[in-house]
């Protein structure tokens, strides 16, 4: 790309202004895991004990962005590093303004989570692993996709025919197959507020 002629200008109001204002600090749970394993429920019940708490939280969710800003994106490996790299761009914006941000994208690629996580300062990237068996996923199947993969009708499908590749160092799993829904939330929370978060 040729050289662009651009200036960054800073805010007046930084962090430690928005943290002093909501009385709380913000980062991104970033929620990783298989169709099915439990990524938005979690991510939405998060929300709402984060609202209960007084605290500004978003969920930013797959399905969601996928219909408005990245609605020209599609499930290449291309097209899904580029819908992590603006889901990224996006949540470092949400922190920066002093909102809790949730994101729920499958994220299959470690490369393309990690390239998510050196965006943030060292600390405010918590990679959230909803860890849960495939056959459990297609159990569940809850919106009907794994059917429809199997019977060749969705091609690149994640856990399917496309891969999915676990983390290594998340900063918390849940086991979604083992745990309760409130199990999980209770672990998500209990870091949150260790880490002085909330
Ligand atoms: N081929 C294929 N593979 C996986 N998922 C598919 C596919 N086609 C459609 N869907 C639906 O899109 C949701 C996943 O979108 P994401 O933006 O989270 O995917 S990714 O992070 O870019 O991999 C995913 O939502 P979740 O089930 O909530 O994970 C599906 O509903
Ligand atoms: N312990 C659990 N944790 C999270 N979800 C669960 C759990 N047990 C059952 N479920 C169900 O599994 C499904 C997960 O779907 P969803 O949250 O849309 O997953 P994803 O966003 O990862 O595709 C929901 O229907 C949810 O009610």
């Amino acid at each position: 790309m040729s050289k662009r002629h651009l200036t960054w200008h800073p805010s007046h109001i930084g962090r430690e202004e928005r943290r002093r204002l909501n009385d709380h600090g913000s980062c991104v749970l970033w929620f990783t895991g298989l169709s099915g394993s439990g990524k938005s429920t979690l991510a939405y019940e998060v929300e709402k004990e984060l609202y209960r708490l007084r605290c500004r939280a978003y969920v930013l969710d797959g399905d969601n962005i996928r219909h408005g800003l990245n609605k020209n994106l599609g499930f290449s490996p291309e097209d899904r590093t580029e819908n992590i790299r603006r889901i990224a761009e996006v949540a470092k914006l949400f922190v920066d303004a002093g909102i809790v941000t949730v994101t729920a994208f499958i994220s299959p690629y470690r490369a393309d989570r990690e390239t998510a996580r050196a965006m943030f300062r060292e600390g405010d990237f918590i990679e959230v692993y909803v860890k849960c068996s495939l056959d459990e996923c297609e159990r569940r199947d809850p919106k009907g996709l794994y059917r429809k993969a199997k019977a060749g009708e969705i091609a690149d499908f994640t856990g399917v025919s496309a891969p999915y590749e676990a983390p290594d160092k998340p900063e918390i799993v849940v086991s979604s197959d083992r745990q309760s829904i409130e199990q999980s939330v209770a672990c998500i929370m209990n870091y949150l507020r260790n880490g002085g978060f909330v």
